[in-house]
């Protein structure tokens, strides 16, 4: 058995090179043969990933933040073999490892490895990219790229949270054209969520209902609100209430297109993605992940 250790070594607090000696020793002892790479720069964890599949490992571990993830996810979902993923959070919010219950503590994170469970997730395409947690546009979409790393080092979920709100402050809305598999939906919207998993930015009550191996996407549209409506709504999306409030559009879908007569730019996993229209579906139990 063949495994490959894909570390940032820029991750988090820049840690990981630390952790690599726990996870090759665990391992080793389960009996894999290891091969333990460092990134240098965007999409190495891609191209990496992408070589692990090519020559049949059975196991990939990324070990860094939600970036890294999403990087080693992006090369393995286009292959025909597909290693089983192991996840060992460094970054500041892990989405993907809460949603998974992986512990974020590396440590502990690190012993899931032992582990001969696994559990098979969905993968969202968006146009020619993948992602395993959300797309968001709209107000708390573009609140994202003002969070400093300063910020996101120091306050962690608290700084989105700080940002989102000063942006909702402003109650900008945005005309939207959402077909929904055989439906469309026209109108202004505040923000619009597509969620494949409970955990977004931290909040692990977003889209409570949300599982990762569903096969659908949990769409919100909140719509054009006022000041005193939209403090009720983001307390509703603490609450893991936000599909009950009036002004929210809920549906599930497996496929879905947005469009705008606005230039918009979109979020996909807390980074900055393609600008409108996108067309965006799910890949029902694409990839195995290993759990506790
Ligand atoms: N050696 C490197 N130096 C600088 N950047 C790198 C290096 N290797 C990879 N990267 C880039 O760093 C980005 C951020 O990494 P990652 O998300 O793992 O860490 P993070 O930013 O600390 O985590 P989080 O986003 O959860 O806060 C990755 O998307 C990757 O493109």
């Amino acid at each position: 058995m063949k495994a490959m250790i894909i570390v940032n070594p820029t991750s988090g607090r820049e840690e990981a090179v630390d952790y690599v000696k726990q996870i090759e020793d665990i391992l080793q002892k389960k009996g894999y043969e290891i091969k333990t790479v460092q990134t240098e720069k965007e999409l190495d964890a891609t191209k990496y990933c992408q070589n692990a599949c090519e020559n049949k490992f059975d196991l990939v571990v990324s070990l860094g933040g939600d970036g890294t993830l999403n990087e080693t996810i992006n090369g393995l979902v286009d292959q025909q073999h597909r290693p089983k993923l192991g996840i060992i959070p460094l970054g500041t919010v892990n989405d993907f490892a809460r949603a998974l219950q992986i512990p974020l503590e590396p440590e502990k994170a690190i012993r899931v490895l032992q582990s001969d469970r696994t559990k098979k997730v969905d993968v969202g395409r968006f146009n020619d990219q993948y992602f395993v947690n959300i797309v968001a546009v709209g107000a708390l979409a573009e609140a994202s790229y003002d969070v400093t790393p300063e910020q996101k080092t120091k306050f962690g979920t608290l700084a989105y949270l700080t940002e989102g709100l000063k942006k909702m402050a402003s109650t900008q809305t945005y005309p939207l054209r959402i077909e929904h598999d055989e439906k469309v939906w026209e109108g202004d919207s505040f923000l619009f969520l597509a969620a494949l998993t409970n955990s977004t930015a931290g909040f692990e009550k977003l889209s409570p209902q949300a599982k990762v191996n569903d096969g659908v996407l949990h769409c919100y549209i909140i719509k054009k609100v006022n000041m005193i409506r939209l403090a009720s709504i983001a307390s509703s999306m603490a609450r893991g209430e936000l599909r009950n409030q009036k002004d929210v559009e809920y549906f599930t879908a497996e496929n879905l297109k947005i469009a705008s007569s606005e230039d918009l730019v979109t979020n996909v996993d807390g980074e900055e993605g393609d600008r409108l229209p996108v067309s965006i579906e799910v890949k029902p139990q694409h990839i195995e992940v290993v759990i506790e």
